[in-house]
């Protein structure tokens, strides 16, 4: 069969759907190896290609090496992380004391993207109706970052335990300047095969077709 116009070859999209199959959200797994700055570079880089509300680029990325600064945001971490617990019962609860959440230390790279709320001035094309549409540009940047760093063999960790508030004070940001994204970076020693939450019994992926709607909601 001919391949319609612009399609990647098959090599290529076995690549992109292994990077999107294969990412996963990384605690335990990291390595102390130092990220190369050409393969930081690469994976900012993609994060920068990311669409965003009439090309407003709301991204800034604070790279976190320091010890003190992580320390911070582990003691912050930690104290959300225990009001979080709290809100689960019994053996429930249980559960969630034994899942690990975080690898802000272990990871040797800690990264915040952030969000400017007020870059592009006050009209920003598209985003008029739906403001938010600032914050929805960022979380693709994030995506565009974590897929490029599977296929970069780096893993990621997300970590939102955290309170907005006191991440924006520990890392001395301006009141316009949104912490939209917390991550863990580094080398791995393996990349699951599933979520750690599903391998842990915390929660299962739902079946698709009971995702999908025709039309309106409910039609099957
Ligand atoms: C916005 C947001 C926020 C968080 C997460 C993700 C996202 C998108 N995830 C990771 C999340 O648990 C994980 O993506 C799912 O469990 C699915 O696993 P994989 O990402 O497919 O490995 C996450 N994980 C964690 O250990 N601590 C956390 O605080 C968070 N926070």
């Amino acid at each position: 069969m001919t391949q319609p116009n612009h399609c990647f070859s098959d090599a290529e999209r076995r690549g992109l759907y292994r990077a999107i199959y294969e990412r996963r959200d990384v605690r335990s797994q990291f390595l102390p190896d130092r990220t190369p700055p050409d393969v930081l570079a690469r994976l900012l880089e993609a994060a920068h290609h990311a669409p965003s509300v009439g090309f407003m680029q709301p991204w800034d990325f604070i790279v976190i090496e320091s010890c003190e600064v992580r320390e911070t945001v582990l003691s912050m971490f930690e104290q959300e992380n225990q009001k979080a617990a709290g809100r689960f019962e019994g053996e429930r609860q249980e559960r969630y004391r034994s899942l690990k959440l975080q690898g802000i230390m272990e990871s040797p790279l800690n990264l915040c993207i952030t969000c400017d709320r007020d870059r592009g001035g006050p009209h920003v094309l598209g985003r008029n109706s739906i403001v938010d549409t600032d914050l929805f540009s960022t979380c693709l940047a994030v995506q565009n970052l974590w897929l490029a760093a599977r296929a970069e063999g780096i893993g990621v960790g997300w970590v939102s335990i955290l309170e907005q508030a006191q991440l924006s004070t520990a890392l001395n940001l301006p009141e316009h300047v949104y912490p939209l994204a917390y991550l863990c970076l580094g080398y791995v020693s393996e990349f699951l095969d599933q979520p750690e939450l599903e391998a842990k019994g915390w929660r299962s992926r739902l079946p698709l077709h009971e995702l999908v709607h025709r039309d309106t909601w409910g039609n099957r």
